[in-house]
């Protein structure tokens, strides 16, 4: 229902404003302005040609190479990049600068300690906190994903290790995955702490690997090796884990050959309905995680899950 929606009225109001040159085109275009420029910088934390392009912190680095456009994201949260509020407010503001440089084109997510990508939302959030940090969590998580799902940009995770949970929800935000080959994990494995995931990652999965999938994948909070992932299409490339970020630029560049405005404007299209829906019911999904991470049954499940992540050693 969902993409017969798209198709049916998006892309013809899209394809309609295109041909008449009215008002979204202008203000698509206003917002989405497409151009490119030169030179290679590296930068050690958020800040890109000069501009500082996160929080303060260093938890993110970025590198734009000025010639292709291309920016690198490298999450940078020790020891497993858990997607703690820093680390989710210097994301989504590095997204959301990227996106305003009208002379970046991609961006790839990485992490800079190979091995894990990302082990998911800090669950140590989620734990004997009161109902009003969890619902100040939640829509941290909410923002970071509305900036990197609803970017005009490319956007290629290069998945250099483990890629549970809320690393998977990274990933699939983005355009394109590529996943080191060898011992690494990937997926959501929310029920196995208790958690449902919400409707709009959900749906991500679905529309990645398919409904089918998706729902099994989900219930029993599957994760896949990699190359179970890539045979799922949760992944679609992998590479030897040095070689991951070499083999996503050259994908990038490949993605670059295409004009970006009728990219984005494509992309848009199959995303906005899903961006809208929950930009429509974003308290009610924060009210929500709320109420079930607070649930004196999930607090238990989590309090269990932390003990086991403790015991592993
Ligand atoms: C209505 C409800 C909606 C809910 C939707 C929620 C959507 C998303 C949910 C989530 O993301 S929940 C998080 C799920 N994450 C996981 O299950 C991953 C757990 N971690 C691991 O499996 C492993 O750590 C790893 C990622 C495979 C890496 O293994 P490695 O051996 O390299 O490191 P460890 O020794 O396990 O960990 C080091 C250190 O970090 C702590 N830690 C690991 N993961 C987390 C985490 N997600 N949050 C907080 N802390 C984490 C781990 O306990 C170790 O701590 P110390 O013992 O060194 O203190």
């Amino acid at each position: 229902v969902r993409n017969s929606l798209i198709s049916g009225n998006e892309t013809i109001k899209m394809a309609l404003t295109i041909a008449v040159g009215g008002r979204v085109w202008r203000k698509f275009f206003k917002t989405f302005p497409f151009r490119s420029n030169s030179a290679l910088k590296r930068f050690p934390t958020c800040r890109a040609n000069g501009r500082l392009y996160s929080t303060s912190s260093d938890v993110v680095l970025v590198r734009k190479d000025e010639e292709s456009g291309i920016a690198t994201v490298r999450m940078n949260n020790p020891p497993v990049n858990s997607l703690n509020p820093t680390l989710m407010v210097a994301l989504r503001s590095c997204f959301e600068e990227l996106e305003k440089d009208k002379t970046c084109r991609a961006l790839i997510l990485t992490s800079q300690k190979p091995k894990v990508f990302s082990a998911g939302l800090d669950i140590l959030q989620l734990y004997q906190k009161s109902p009003d940090h969890v619902a100040q969590f939640w829509e941290k998580v909410q923002d970071m994903w509305l900036a990197l799902y609803g970017s005009r940009l490319i956007t290629m995770a290069a998945i250099n290790g483990h890629c549970p949970a809320a690393g998977c929800l990274l990933g699939l935000a983005c355009d394109y995955r590529i996943m080191a080959e060898g011992n690494f994990r990937i997926g959501l494995n929310e029920t196995q702490l208790d958690l449902v995931a919400p409707f709009w990652l959900r749906q991500t999965m679905i529309d990645v690997i398919g409904y089918r999938q998706a729902e099994m994948a989900l219930m029993i909070g599957a994760l896949y090796p990699s190359d179970k992932a890539l045979q799922l299409g949760l992944v679609d490339k992998l590479a030897p884990i040095e070689d991951v970020q070499t083999v996503a630029e050259e994908e990038v560049k490949n993605w670059l050959k295409i004009p970006d405005q009728a990219r984005a404007i494509t992309k848009m299209a199959s995303r906005k309905p899903l961006l809208d829906e929950l930009r429509r019911r974003k308290q009610e999904d924060i009210q929500t995680f709320r109420d079930e991470t607070t649930r004196e049954s999930v607090q238990k499940s989590i309090q269990q899950y932390l003990e086991k992540l403790k015991a592993k050693k």
